[in-house]
C-alpha cells in the first residue's frame, strides 16, 4: 500500500512495513485519520470494530515523533530564523531559547505553563531594560500551580528568586531574592493578575494584585544597577498569561511608569540567548513524546507489538517504544525509561504510578491517545485522564501544540463528548456511520433460552457447575419459583453453548460469560466434556499476569479451540480470522455487546457471533460493595438488602442493545442453526468476503468531481486575480 500511504503523507518507510503486513490498501478510517493527525489536528475517531484505528493513529505519531527525533539530532527544530532568533521580532514576548526544559510558550509568547509537579521551570524575556525609566508588565494566573514572577538580570538562574540576580513574587505572597523568602503583600492564585513595577530611576522594585500596590519589595542593589533587567517567571505545575503593554493593562500602572512595549528603543537590548543557547539539547531520557492509553493489558501489548511492526523501516534514529502494564516487574520498565523512550503505550494504573514518582515525566508529551476511551471512561478513569492532560504542556519546548486522539468503536456516549470538550482542541470526528454500529462482516443472532419451555435441567446428570447465588434458596426440578428457574437457565446455558460449539463446528471460538466464576466454571465444563475437542484456556482478572498473556497466546496460535473470558477481552483484542463469539450472558454495558461481537468480522473477514438470552430473570453475583470484590463472599442476598445479587434481565439488555444499534437482532431456534441468508452459503465465517476490498478506491472516486470542481474554481481565481493585477497596473501607469 506504500502508493495510497505515500498519497496521504505517509512516509515511505512506514508505507513499506505496512505493505510487509499486507495492507494494500487503507481502510476508509485510515485514509480519513492519517492526514488529519499528520496535519496537527485533534481527532475524534468513532469507527466500527476491526475498521484499523490502530493504524489510524499509530502511523501519523510514529512518523511525526520520528521526524522530531530526525530535527533534534541534526540539531533543527529548535533553530528560528535570524529574524526571530535573537530579536525575538519586534514584540516584547517570553523568550523560547532561554527557559526551562519543561516550560512551554504559546506561539505569541505570552502565555507560559510548565507541568512538571516536582520542580520549578522558568523563562525571561526575549528583551531586556538597559538604562533609565520606570517600567511595567503585567502576569495573570490562568491555571492553579504555583507562580513567581518578576525581574531577573543576565546572571541570574531560570528558577527566578533563588539567587542573587533576580528578584520574585511568589503566589504565596513571599518575595525572594538570593534564595531569602520573606512575607510580602499578599498571596495570589487562580485568575489574579500581579503588576510587576521595575523602577530604575529610583532603583527600586514593587509589585501589585489586581491594580493594589502592595508597597516597596526591593531597593536594588549597587553592584545590579548597571545590569540589564528581563521580565521572568518560574513556575511549578502552572500557567501565567503575559501582557508586556502591546494591549491595553487590565490594571494600568501609575504615572511615569510605562509598559515594556512602550519603552524607549535607546532603553533595550536583545537578549544574547537565541537559539539552543539555554535549551538543554537532549531531551530528558524518561520524557517521551507519545503517550497511549489502553484499558486492558493484552491491548496495551497488541497496540505495541503494531508499533513494533511499524517501525522496522525507520532507522537512524530509531523509535524507542515502552509497554507500561502492571504485573511486569516495574524495574525492568524503569531501565527501558534510563535508556530512553519515545512512545509508551500503557495501562491506567502502572502508568500513574510511574508519573506521580516523577519516573515517567510527562512535559515532552506531544500526542496523548486514549484508546477505547468511552472503556476508560466507563471504568473510572475520567479523574486520571483529567489529572494527565493538566500535566502535559499543552505547547511543546519546540512550540508544537499538543495533539489529542481518542478512539473506540462506540464513542456516540455524553461522557466522551463532555471530556472531548473539555480536553481537545478543536477536535474533528472522524465519524463514518454517525452512531455506534456492528459491521456488515459480523452477523450476529440471539437464541433465547426458555427454561419454562426446554426442560432438560429436570434430568441433566451432568451440567455445568453453577454460582452458586440460590444456594440459600428452595429450589427443585418440580419446581415453578423465579429461583428454579433461574438456576435452571444457568444449567442449561452449558448445554446450549456445547450444541453452538458442535452445530457450527467451531474450531476457534471467543466465550463470554459475565463473571470470572462463571468463566471458571465453564472451562471446567467443556474440559470434562471431552479434552481434545472442547479445548480451552481462561483469560479473566483473577487469572496471573503471565497466565493471561500465554493463554491468549495460546488461542491465538490455535493450541487450543476456545478462549473463555470476561470483559476484559471485549475490546480491542484482534485474533486473525476468527470464526465465533458466543455471548454466554449479555454484557452489562449495551456498549460491550458490540466491541464483544467486533472480535469477529475484522479486516473484511466474516463473523458469526450467537448470544444467549434468557427469557426468565437469573439471578447473579453483583458484588459492587464487596470489600475484596466477591472473594470469599457468600452474601446472596440482593444489594437491596445489603447483599450482592441482583437479578440480571437479559430481555431488557437486549432490548436497550436493539434501540441503541436501532436494529432487531435476528432470532435462532434452540436448534441453533442460522437460517440462510446473505451470509449464509456465500461465505465461511473467518475468511475474506469475496469482491470486496476496502471501499478506499470508491472513496476516491466518489470524491473526483468535487476535487475536480474546486481546482476549475481555484484556476478561475488565479486567473482573475492576475487579470487584476494587469488592469491595476495599467490603471496606476
Ligand atoms: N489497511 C489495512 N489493510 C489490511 N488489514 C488491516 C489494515 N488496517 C488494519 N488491518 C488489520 O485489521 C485488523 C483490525 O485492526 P484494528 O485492531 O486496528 O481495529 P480497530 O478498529 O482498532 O478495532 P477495535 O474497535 O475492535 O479495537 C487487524 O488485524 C489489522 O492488522
Amino acid at each position: 500500500m506504500a502508493a495510497p500511504m505515500a498519497e496521504m503523507g505517509v512516509m515511505s518507510e512506514i508505507g513499506q512495513a505496512v505493505e510487509e503486513m499486507d495492507w494494500t490498501l487503507p481502510t476508509d478510517v485510515q485514509s480519513e485519520a492519517i492526514p488529519m493527525i499528520l496535519g496537527g489536528g485533534d481527532v475524534l475517531m468513532a469507527a466500527e470494530t476491526g475498521s484499523g484505528k490502530t493504524g489510524a493513529f499509530c502511523l501519523p505519531i510514529m512518523q511525526i515523533v520520528y521526524e522530531t527525533l530526525k530535527d533534534q539530532e541534526e540539531g533543527k527544530g529548535r533553530k528560528v530564523s535570524s529574524k526571530t532568533a535573537a530579536s525575538g521580532g519586534s514584540n516584547w514576548k517570553m523568550n523560547m531559547h532561554d527557559r526551562g526544559d519543561a516550560m512551554a510558550i504559546g506561539p505569541e509568547g505570552l502565555l507560559c505553563q510548565a507541568r512538571d509537579q516536582q520542580k520549578w521551570h522558568g523563562t525571561r524575556s526575549n528583551k531586556a531594560i538597559t538604562q533609565q525609566g520606570r517600567y511595567y508588565f503585567e502576569a495573570t494566573v490562568t491555571d492553579e500551580g504555583l507562580c513567581r514572577v518578576g525581574w531577573a538580570t543576565d546572571k541570574a538562574t531560570l528558577d527566578l528568586g533563588t539567587d542573587k540576580f533576580g528578584f520574585g513574587f511568589g503566589g504565596t505572597g513571599k518575595k525572594s531574592w538570593g534564595r531569602q523568602f520573606d512575607s510580602y503583600g499578599e498571596p495570589y492564585g487562580m485568575n489574579d493578575t500581579v503588576g510587576c513595577y521595575l523602577d530604575i530611576d529610583n532603583a527600586e522594585m514593587r509589585w501589585s494584585k489586581n491594580g493594589v500596590d502592595l508597597g516597596k519589595a526591593y531597593d536594588i542593589p549597587p553592584h545590579l544597577r548597571s545590569e540589564k533587567f528581563y521580565a521572568a517567571v518560574t513556575l511549578k505545575n502552572a500557567e501565567m498569561e503575559f501582557n508586556f503593554g502591546k494591549t491595553p493593562f487590565k490594571f494600568p500602572p501609575g504615572k511615569n511608569f510605562v509598559g515594556l512595549a512602550q519603552a524607549p528603543s535607546q532603553c533595550v537590548v536583545q537578549s544574547r540567548i537565541s537559539s539552543g543557547v539555554a535549551v538543554s539539547a537532549k531531551p530528558a531520557p524518561n520524557a517521551p513524546q507519545a503517550i497511549i492509553i489502553e484499558p486492558s493489558r493484552e491491548l496495551a501489548e497488541q497496540t505495541f507489538t503494531q508499533i513494533q511492526k511499524f517501525k522496522v523501516h525507520l532507522s537512524n534514529p530509531t523509535i524507542r517504544e515502552l509497554l507500561i502494564i502492571g504485573g511486569v516487574n516495574v524495574k525492568d520498565q524503569l531501565d527501558v525509561l534510563q535508556r530512553g523512550v519515545d512512545i509508551v503505550v500503557g495501562t491506567p494504573g502502572r502508568l500513574e504510578d510511574l508519573i506521580s514518582t516523577g519516573k515517567l515525566l510527562l512535559h515532552q508529551v506531544r500526542f496523548f491517545v486514549l484508546d477505547e476511551c468511552d472503556g476508560l471512561l466507563s471504568q473510572g478513569y475520567s479523574d486520571l485522564i483529567n489529572r494527565l492532560h493538566q500535566q502535559i504542556p499543552k505547547v511543546t519546548n519546540d512550540g508544537k501544540r499538543l495533539q489529542m486522539v481518542v478512539c473506540s468503536a462506540t464513542l456516540h456516549s455524553f461522557d466522551v463528548k463532555k471530556m472531548a470538550e473539555r480536553l481537545m482542541y478543536f477536535p474533528t470526528w472522524i465519524d463514518l456511520k454517525g452512531q455506534d454500529a456492528v459491521p456488515e462482516t459480523v452477523h450476529h443472532v440471539v437464541c433465547r433460552i426458555d427454561p419454562t419451555q426446554d426442560t432438560r435441567w429436570k434430568n441433566l446428570q451432568r451440567h455445568v457447575a453453577t454460582d452458586g447465588v440460590h444456594q440459600n434458596d428452595n429450589i427443585s426440578a418440580n419446581g415453578t419459583s423465579q429461583e428454579t428457574y433461574s438456576e435452571a437457565v444457568k444449567k442449561l446455558k452449558g448445554e446450549y453453548l456445547i450444541k453452538a460449539l458442535e452445530e457450527h463446528k467451531m474450531d476457534q471460538a471467543l466465550i463470554f460469560c459475565r463473571t470470572k466464576l462463571d468463566c471458571d466454571n465453564m472451562e471446567k465444563y467443556l474440559l470434562q466434556k471431552g479434552g481434545r475437542n472442547f479445548s480451552c484456556v481462561c483469560l479473566h482478572g483473577d487469572r496471573k499476569p503471565q497466565e493471561r498473556k500465554a493463554n491468549l497466546q495460546k488461542f491465538k496460535d490455535k493450541g487450543v479451540k476456545y478462549l473463555i473470558c470476561t470483559d476484559v477481552a471485549a475490546r480491542g483484542i484482534d485474533v486473525g480470522g476468527l470464526q465465533c463469539v458466543i455471548n454466554v450472558t449479555l454484557p452489562d454495558e449495551k456498549q460491550n455487546y458490540i466491541h464483544r461481537i467486533g472480535r469477529v468480522g475484522r479486516a473484511d473477514r466474516m463473523g458469526l457471533a450467537i448470544s444467549f438470552v434468557s427469557t426468565v430473570k437469573e439471578k447473579v453475583w453483583y458484588h459492587s460493595n464487596c470489600n475484596n470484590r466477591g472473594r470469599g463472599c457468600y452474601n446472596t442476598s440482593l444489594t437491596d438488602h445489603g447483599g450482592c445479587c441482583v437479578w440480571y434481565d437479559e430481555p431488557k439488555l437486549l432490548l436497550d442493545i436493539q434501540e441503541h444499534l436501532d436494529i432487531t437482532i435476528e432470532t435462532v431456534e434452540p436448534d441453533l442453526k442460522v437460517p440462510i441468508n446473505e451470509f449464509d452459503g456465500k461465505v465461511i465465517y473467518g475468511n475474506k468476503r469475496k469482491n470486496a476490498g476496502s471501499s478506499y478506491q470508491g472513496h476516491v472516486d466518489s470524491l473526483a468531481p468535487a476535487v475536480k470542481e474546486l481546482a476549475d474554481l481555484e484556476k478561475r481565481a488565479q486567473t482573475s486575480f492576475i487579470d487584476l493585477k494587469n488592469n491595476k497596473r495599467f490603471m496606476t501607469r
